[in-house]
């Protein structure tokens, strides 16, 4: 009799940014509404690796927090808005990633599926000795990458890609996000898809529209912000 062992199918998807504030939170939203629209019967482990200030947890909570067979945590929280290892120095602590990681062990146990925002860009400080690149090697997440629709954002890319190469990130495509009304029509201008897959040997996954505020809170408008995703790239989906 032949033994068929499944292997053990973990998916942990790490969403990073070429920098703070460029959307990794809404695109994060957007693919875990995508997860409860199209697979809200498989659980999800939605995790904030941990957060400085406000907004991130806060959201994901509001979102998703009903769907009581998934998990919403962040394992730690720090008050100023500022790189983690500031942020915790200012309250006399330290920045302890065994929390973090046991939390992210636990939720691989419990769930088939795991989706993590990151904070800041790859290059930024999670302790005083490790940024969020050094992170996504160690625990060996795949990883894709959050680039903002504005002027600069394929030196910014190309950087950040260049910064994953050299920590080996596994990382599997990039994102484009919109945080302007024009940065929809300039997306060709200012973030050319064909050049950024080019310098970076990437897939651009998709891109993320301008959403107005009532969008970006609502599950049906962001889970139709992923359906155009190129999501057959990813094998996480
Ligand atoms: N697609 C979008 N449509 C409209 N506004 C957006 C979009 N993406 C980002 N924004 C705006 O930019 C702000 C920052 O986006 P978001 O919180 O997703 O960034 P982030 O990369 O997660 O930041 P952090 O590093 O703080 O986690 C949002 O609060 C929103 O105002
Ligand atoms: C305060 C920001 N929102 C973010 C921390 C960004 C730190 C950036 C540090 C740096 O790269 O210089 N915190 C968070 O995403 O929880
Ligand atoms: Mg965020």
């Amino acid at each position: 009799m032949s033994h068929s062992f499944r292997a053990v199918d973990q998916k942990t998807l790490l969403v990073v940014g070429c920098d703070t504030g460029v959307g990794k939170t809404v695109t994060t939203s957007a693919l875990a509404a995508y997860w409860q629209k199209y697979r809200g019967h498989e659980s999800l482990g939605l995790m904030k690796l941990m957060q400085t200030g406000l907004g991130d947890d806060e959201l994901y909570q509001q979102l998703f927090s009903h769907l009581t067979h998934w998990d919403v945590v962040t394992p730690l929280k720090f008050t100023a808005p500022l790189a983690p290892p500031l942020a915790a120095d200012q309250e006399g602590k330290t920045i302890d990633l065994g929390v973090v990681w046991q939390t992210l062990q636990a939720m691989q146990k419990n769930h088939g599926h795991v989706l993590v925002e990151a904070l800041g860009s790859l290059g930024s400080p999670v302790t005083h000795e490790l940024t969020v690149a050094d992170i996504a090697a160690l625990w060996r997440l795949e990883t894709i990458l959050v680039v903002p629709v504005q002027l600069g954002a394929m030196g910014q890319a190309i950087a950040q890609v260049a910064l994953a190469r050299q920590t080996k990130v596994k990382l599997k495509g990039l994102v484009l996000s919109c945080a302007s009304p024009e940065a929809e029509v300039k997306v060709e201008d200012w973030a050319t898809p064909a050049m950024l897959a080019s310098f970076t040997h990437l897939p651009v996954l998709g891109v993320v529209p301008y959403l107005s505020d009532s969008e970006r809170e609502s599950l049906p408008h962001l889970a139709e912000v992923t359906a155009g995703f190129d999501l057959e790239k990813l094998a996480y989906f």
